[in-house]
């Protein structure tokens, strides 16, 4: 029965009403439902569209299917928008990198909070990062001696127990990456922090989400779900959750529908159950809050489907207009990759002979979990400071969509003054780049200065939403990558470099290619291989002042209503210049402590 057993394969099993309904069984809201839970005093619902399937499986049945719009300053190519669809979310599919941002990134959401006590900073955010992610083993000692893998233990916290997220570093030995990494570490203006846990950037070691031992993914549902098998706990898959309804201002549940005209799991295994009654609508009931964790992508689109949004959108859609919420689906952000830069070596360089009894590991192209992170000052000492003047003199709505409401812009203004000071920091990620054994450099974007948006699909709202990361259309985007572009033909082949007597600009530069000097040249290459996503959307309900285009407030409850809240990548007011899974899983324990703190004991099921 669904009251001792917490996977239900029919929205039948469902009861009418629990204390949280949380929607999305994913990165967040696995780890929310857990926490909500644990006690024992509170009846929790997850709800989610997947089902539970093996991770890490890139295929379409695991992620959802959705293409961006043309990028208009891409010519007009599009992008897949992958995001995981499956029990785990997109923390079942994605690639492992665990990255902490620095603290200007954690600094900034606060400011953005525009109240003076904001919690939501680097110090008060840390002890939410030791909760969240368990040390699950440091680097093997022969590799931490060879390699000088330096970690800071202290960042990350020692539960052991198996219901925990855990943080692993790499076994891999790859001696052929040792001239490169020695040549970095003596390369201006790179920096040798202690790991990049600690808030500062440079040249160092990232762990994976591994378990120690095992290496097997460490994801919500391995940390959050599995095993849990509490009688408080249901989780609901193959279904929709098309909206949110409300009596007045106050949520009262949650509208869903089947997945599949007859919802259940398991079929042709005999674990299944199918009793036909799983094709209408159903509405479920939350006592205390529901909570939206459907993700950066599903999350808006789920608030406009429910009246909460830009009222002239809701209004086009034909949609009542329960709250005009103007920053609903607008502040897209990701990081964009790089497409490489790419030498051949003239007469590779040597590698010292190791004495290590490790297997080697084949570590070409990203390696065993090195990375070099720079601000702009790094990536280009001679042009940080102007490219920063350009930016602040640009004038917010500039390049924003046009039409938008003022609260975005002013929200806007705020983001690039602290983008502006960013831009002077060595501590404010412009440039991620896995270190391999290759001359080869594919850097990621770390803080973008263009912002897109979700919107409904007008012609069929419940279709997928409208993705436009409007990338580059601030066109200092483009000047930024040039700049990585150029800090890499530095390093391989420029006077300071110890690698130019390996590698000929002339001969050996095979991408871009000689051919691509000028910066005009570079940007029109990037417009043509760019990619705007890495898919670490964020940023689409955000946590920020209402009157600057938020969403949510301190709490991470929506504005304008009562029993809703919002706990995924999309409350990032600015996304960190770190891969996004650790942060969230940070957020998602402090709007748990939250949402708990404000709850009155209500007993029975
Ligand atoms: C391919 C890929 C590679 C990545 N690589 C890395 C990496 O190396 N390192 C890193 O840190 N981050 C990486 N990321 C990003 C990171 O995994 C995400 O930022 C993070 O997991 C998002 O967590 P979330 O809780 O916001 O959303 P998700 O984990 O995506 O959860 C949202 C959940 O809601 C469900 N849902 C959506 N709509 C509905 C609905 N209407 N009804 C019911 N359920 C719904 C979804 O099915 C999903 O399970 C990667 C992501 C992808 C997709």
């Amino acid at each position: 029965s669904p009251h001792s057993y917490s996977l239900l394969h029919n929205r039948d099993d469902a009861h009418d009403v629990y204390d949280y309904v949380v929607v999305g069984g994913g990165t967040a809201g696995l780890t929310v439902a857990d926490r909500l839970s644990e006690s024992g005093k509170y009846t929790v619902l997850a709800i989610e569209y997947g089902i539970i399937e093996p991770d890490g499986r890139r295929n379409r049945t695991n992620m959802y299917n959705i293409t961006s719009v043309p990028q208009v300053n891409l010519n007009n190519r599009t992008f897949p928008v992958d995001v995981g669809c499956i029990v785990g979310g997109s923390s079942a599919v994605n690639a492992q990198g665990f990255q902490r941002g620095t603290k200007r990134d954690y600094n900034n959401w606060a400011e953005l909070s525009g109240v003076n006590d904001s919690s939501w900073n680097w110090d008060d955010l840390q002890p939410y990062f030791r909760k969240a992610i368990q040390l699950g083993s440091g680097p093997h000692p022969d590799i931490a001696r060879v390699y000088n893998m330096t970690y800071n233990a202290g960042s990350y916290g020692t539960n052991t127990s198996k219901h925990s997220i855990f943080a692993t570093f790499s076994r891999g030995h790859t001696p052929a990456i040792i001239p490169i990494y020695q040549a970095l570490r003596g390369y201006p203006g790179v920096e040798i922090p202690i790991d990049h846990s600690v808030g500062t950037l440079g040249l160092a070691w990232t762990p994976r989400s591994m378990e120690p031992i095992s290496f097997n993914r460490s994801y919500s549902r391995s940390g959050h779900y599995d095993g849990l098998n509490r009688d408080n706990y249901h989780l609901l898959t193959a279904t929709r959750v098309e909206k949110v309804v409300f009596k007045g201002k106050a949520a009262e549940g949650v509208e869903i529908s089947p997945r599949w005209p007859e919802a259940h799991e398991g079929k042709g295994k005999g674990k299944g159950k199918i009793n036909g009654k799983g094709s209408g609508k159903r509405v479920i009931r939350a006592r205390k809050e529901i909570v939206l964790s459907a993700g950066a992508i599903h999350t808006p689109q789920i608030l406009q489907l429910s009246g909460i949004g830009p009222a002239s959108l809701l209004k086009q859609a034909k949609i009542p207009v329960i709250v005009d919420l103007p920053g609903v689906g607008a502040n897209l952000q990701d990081h964009a990759y790089q497409p490489a830069v790419q030498f051949n070596w003239t007469t590779p360089p040597p590698y010292p002979e190791v004495n290590t009894t490790l297997p080697p590991i084949e570590a070409f192209l990203f390696g065993p979990g090195l990375n070099l992170m720079l601000g702009l000052p790094g990536i280009s000492p001679t042009r940080y400071q102007s490219l920063a003047a350009s930016y602040l003199s640009q004038s917010p709505s500039e390049f924003l969509p046009k039409h938008i409401h003022p609260t975005i812009i002013a929200g806007y203004a705020q983001q690039q003054r602290l983008y502006a000071a960013g831009m002077l920091d060595k501590n404010f990620a412009f440039s991620a780049t896995g270190v391999g054994a290759l001359p080869v450099a594919a850097p990621q974007l770390m803080h973008g200065l263009s912002r897109g948006t979700v919107t409904l699909n007008l012609s069929f709202p419940l279709s997928e939403p409208i993705v436009d990361y409007r990338f580059a259309s601030n066109p200092l985007d483009l000047d930024i990558v040039a700049e990585n572009i150029k800090f890499y033909r530095r390093f391989y082949t420029g006077p300071d470099s110890i690698l130019r007597q390996y590698v000929d600009l002339t001969l050996g530069e095979s991408q871009p290619g000689k051919g691509y000097q000028s910066d005009e040249g570079l940007k029109g290459w990037l417009r043509e291989n760019l990619v705007p996503s890495v898919y670490h959307p964020s940023g689409t309900a955000a946590k920020m002042a209402r009157e600057w285009g938020g969403v949510v407030n301190e709490g991470l409850e929506v504005y304008g209503v009562k029993g809703l809240s919002v706990v995924d990548t999309s409350i990032f007011p600015t996304i960190p210049g770190a891969a996004t899974s650790m942060t969230v899983y940070a957020v998602a324990e402090k709007a748990a402590d939250l949402i708990k703190a404000r709850a009155v004991v209500v007993v029975g099921f």
